[in-house]
């Protein structure tokens, strides 16, 4: 795409959106429909995409994709009306006499680029908050799994209103062509290095970016819980959450030493039980997504301050892209594996002699999209609640504050800015317009000059809501 054809679908989506059709309640939930159509009477095509991209299992592409953006789109449809009202808020004194409402309008024409880890939900959840609030929208998928992008392209141009709704499939120079142009709004999903492109492309149009961003998700274990669900639950969002190519997958453990052991033999046999002696082979697991990746994980297996500390897995298989659920115990703090995001299957544990040593570990990281806790101890719990800047938090489980609509979902500090799901993509979308009404009543001469010492006492009074302050001004009583 040439960045005359990107100012091309530009101007036609501006010159739509000024038409005003993609304001109506009507367009929207239209729109909203054809989305949760493909989910319906084409998920048999997402699944085999996702597995052309990922080998991802059928039960993760209906579970963490389809049925996400199915359910997405029906709580969109069911409450779109409620969103859409003004909401009215209580006046001050300061505007006596008069009424007032914050009224949602869309932004106008939203880019929207995705990442390739779950190229189908990552896409559609974002876009159904932009049609909710009512904007035009350019879908940039990832080239990275090039099947669910060209998925993507053919189904939203048979489903919705290509007049107000395009795919832009393409790389580097398509994402370089869309940034140049004038958006209302940016939504991204992806690595912080390229978060940093759009931000700083967003700057020259002075246009707010949604920045949805990674980083190191850090999991504390305590002692006295029950190893085998928490082994599980881990397992749940690490491998069977993409083969650990998930943004807020856990990405290092850090538990006591007494504990450390009972945590690895449980990890160990739950795998076991999940994928068998020989997980290579597992249909259950998503592969890594290309060669480049591949070669970053095995890479960071390879760092001589990692080899000797793996307690279970390293195996991998370059022809099927694929690597074994892997522990490494005890790791140094300053090897790659715990500098950077993994994004992948392999899982650190760091021991400390006691559990609150863990604050100090997550605080020397930039600020992770997710942390999780696994305890019994309600006052860990609050502690941990308190202590821990992170964009989101489950205790007790993983993931799960993802799948809460009415949680937002978003990163703090490098692990991004912004937020989504529910009403919050609906947010996400629209600015917040006040309006306040008046009539032509309720003079006041305080107002108005000549200025007089009465006045400003008066003034003052009502722009704090001093009722006894009026009084006096409007009497004449100075304090
Ligand atoms: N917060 C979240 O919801 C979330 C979800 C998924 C992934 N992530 C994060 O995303 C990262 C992995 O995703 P990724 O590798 O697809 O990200 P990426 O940043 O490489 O790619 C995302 C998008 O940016 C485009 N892009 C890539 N390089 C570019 C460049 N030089 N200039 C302009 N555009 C460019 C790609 O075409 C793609 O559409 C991880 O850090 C992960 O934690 C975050």
């Amino acid at each position: 795409m040439s960045q005359v054809d990107a100012e091309g679908v530009v101007d036609g989506l501006r010159r739509t959106y000024i038409s005003g059709k993609t304001k109506s309640y009507e367009w929207r939930v239209s729109q909203l429909k054809a989305l949760l159509k493909i989910t319906t009477h084409h998920d048999k095509e997402v699944v085999e995409a996702l597995r052309a991209d990922l080998k991802k299992p059928e039960h993760e592409a209906y579970v963490h994709e389809i049925f996400m953006v199915s359910n997405a789109c029906k709580s969109a449809l069911k409450e779109l009306h409620q969103w859409m009202k003004p909401q009215k808020v209580k006046t001050s004194l300061a505007t006596y006499p008069s009424s007032a409402e914050i009224v949602s309008e869309p932004l106008g024409v939203v880019l929207v680029i995705t990442a390739w880890n779950y190229p189908f939900l990552l896409a559609l959840d974002p876009m159904i908050g932009a049609i909710a609030a009512g904007n035009c929208v350019v879908l940039k998928p990832s080239e990275i799994a090039p099947a669910t992008s060209a998925l993507l392209a053919k189904l939203l141009n048979q489903y919705v209103d290509t007049s107000a709704i395009r795919v832009v499939e393409g790389a580097v120079p398509e994402m370089q062509a869309l940034l140049d142009q004038r958006w209302d709004k940016i939504f991204y999903t992806g690595s912080s290095k390229v978060g940093q492109i759009v931000l700083s492309s967003a700057a020259k149009h002075l246009t707010p970016v949604v920045l949805e961003l990674g980083g190191k998700c850090p999991t504390v274990v305590d002692a006295n819980i029950d190893l085998k669900v928490a082994a599980r639950r881990i397992i749940s969002w690490k491998w069977s959450g993409n083969s650990g190519q998930t943004c807020i997958s856990p990405d290092y453990i850090i538990t006591t030493e007494e504990n450390a052991p009972k945590l690895v033999d449980a990890i160990k046999c739950e795998l076991e039980s999940f994928y068998g002696k020989d997980p290579l082979k597992s249909q259950d697991m998503s592969s890594i997504i290309n060669e480049r990746q591949f070669e970053r994980m095995t890479g960071l297996l390879d760092d001589k301050k990692v080899s000797d500390k793996i307690v279970y897995g390293g195996q991998s298989d370059k022809s099927n892209l694929k690597i074994a659920p892997t522990i490494l115990l005890d790791v140094s703090e300053d090897s790659s594996v715990m500098s950077e995001e993994i994004f992948g299957p392999l899982l650190p544990i760091i021991t400390v002699g006691k559990i609150e040593e863990c604050y100090k570990i997550i605080a020397s990281k930039p600020k992770p999209l997710a942390a999780y806790l696994f305890t019994n101890d309600k006052k860990r719990t609050e502690e941990f609640v308190s202590n821990v800047s992170a964009g989101g938090i489950t205790i007790n489980d993983i993931a799960l504050h993802f799948l809460e609509p009415r949680l937002p979902f978003g990163g703090v500090g490098e692990s991004g800015m912004g937020s989504y799901h529910g009403k919050f993509s609906f947010d996400a979308f629209s600015h917040k317009k006040s309006v306040l009404k008046r009539s032509f009543g309720g003079e006041v001469a305080a107002r108005y000059p000549p200025y007089a010492p009465w006045k400003l006492h008066f003034m003052e009074a009502i722009l704090q809501g001093d009722i006894f302050g009026l009084l006096k001004a409007w009497l004449g009583w100075s304090s």
